[in-house]
């Protein structure tokens, strides 16, 4: 622990700021090393499912929650009691663009709006490289405040260029990414610069919060399965690649991952990152071979499998356990976030059954 205790504060005093973490098989199993059980924790983990978020957001909106660091603690505290091994950060990969000169809004129904789409160089020229104190200070003072509380890990995160770059271009969600990609081909040193920019506030952004005293971090790449391999290496990985392999000198594990990326994995390995996330079209043992085995893996349950009968999501979580054979390196989650319809019930069997199931003692 004491490499990250030296990269995670400059002031040297995160220790004595921090409750002492009671379990650390997240982070054992992120190093690979033997754990008592296989870890889990959920994308999304905090949110509409759960009955005490939706009572806060009668009151707040999802910015408002973000932006009150005593609001974001208390949120992503709540999952804590289903037993998940690891805590994330409650806020929103889109936060860092409303400083940057992009302002969005989540619109009922619609997902995230941004106000003034980017089109052009000028509007590229426009956005600010900013730090992160500037703008973001909210979310580093709410990691400090809930170093004081976990007695699991806490997992800080960011998006990736390309899935920030897609919002940018595309206004808000999208199927094909046309704006996007067509953005990407017809001016791609236009969009060079765009990356730069992006990866550069990232990058920042996460050695803050590292910094802070987030004891792992995850960048999210959601969207990027939807280009090829070429397009991926020669407009996204390098970008990528300078963010990942700056952070992971700050000692703390480095979870990258991606939806829809069977194809990109080598690519992604080669970008970095001490975990690569699978979604759950990779069958792990496939995915763990293309990403090699010195690297950790975390996933990979449908989401939608915990719609399903509780003994058939226990199934399929049987099946995922099985598939990553017991090694040491697998951290159990979702292929993707998890949805709002989830019951509770559910959950909770599934961390259950995870946990019993895969016990080593
Ligand atoms: C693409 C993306 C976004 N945000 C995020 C991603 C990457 C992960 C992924 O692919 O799902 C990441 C994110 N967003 C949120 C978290 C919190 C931490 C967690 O528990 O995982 C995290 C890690 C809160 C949130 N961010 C959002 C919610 C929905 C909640 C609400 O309205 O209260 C939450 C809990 C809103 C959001 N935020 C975003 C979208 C597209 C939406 C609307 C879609 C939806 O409604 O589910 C952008």
């Amino acid at each position: 622990m004491a490499r990250v205790a030296d990269a995670r504060d400059g002031e040297g005093g995160s220790e004595l700021r921090s409750a002492p973490m009671i379990n650390d098989r997240f982070l054992r199993a992120c190093r690979r090393e033997p754990v008592d059980c296989t870890p889990i924790w959920m994308m999304r983990q905090a949110g509409r499912y759960m009955p005490e978020y939706r009572a806060l957001r009668e009151r707040y909106t999802l910015l408002e929650l973000c932006r009150n660091p005593e609001l974001a603690t208390q949120v992503t505290l709540q999952p804590l009691r289903l037993g998940m091994d690891a805590a994330i950060l409650f806020a929103d990969i889109l936060l860092p663009l409303e400083p940057m000169g992009a302002p969005f809004e989540f619109a009922a129904g619609e997902g995230p709006v941004i106000h003034a789409p980017v089109a052009t160089k000028a509007d590229v020229d426009k956005l600010r490289v900013i730090e992160p104190e500037e703008g973001l200070g909210y979310v580093l003072d709410a990691i400090r405040m809930l170093k004081k509380e976990l007695k699991v890990p806490l997992i800080g995160f960011a998006g990736a260029p390309f899935t920030l770059a897609s919002y940018l271009i595309e206004g808000g969600k999208s199927s094909q990414f046309a704006k996007a990609k067509r953005f990407m081909y017809t001016q791609p040193e236009v969009w060079n610069d765009l990356m730069a920019k992006l990866s550069e506030v990232v990058r920042k952004y996460l050695r803050k919060q590292i910094e802070a005293g987030a004891d792992a971090v995850q960048l999210f790449d959601s969207w990027v399965g939807q280009l090829s391999a070429d397009d991926y290496r020669t407009y996204v990985q390098p970008h990528v690649r300078n963010i990942l392999k700056d952070v992971e000198t700050c000692g703390v594990p480095v979870i990258h991952f991606g939806t829809g990326t069977y194809h990109l994995l080598e690519a992604q390995r080669e970008a970095g990152g001490t975990v690569i996330g699978l979604d759950w079209r990779t069958p792990i043992a496939d995915g763990w071979a293309k990403v090699g085995a010195d690297r950790a893996v975390q996933g990979n349950l449908d989401p939608i499998t915990l719609l399903a009968p509780r003994e058939l999501a226990e199934k399929h979580a049987a099946r995922v356990l099985e598939q990553a054979g017991g090694k040491n390196g697998h951290i159990f989650n979702l292929g993707h976030g998890i949805l709002p319809e989830t019951p509770v019930a559910t959950v909770q069997a599934v961390v259950d059954f995870v946990h019993r199931t895969s016990s080593r003692s």
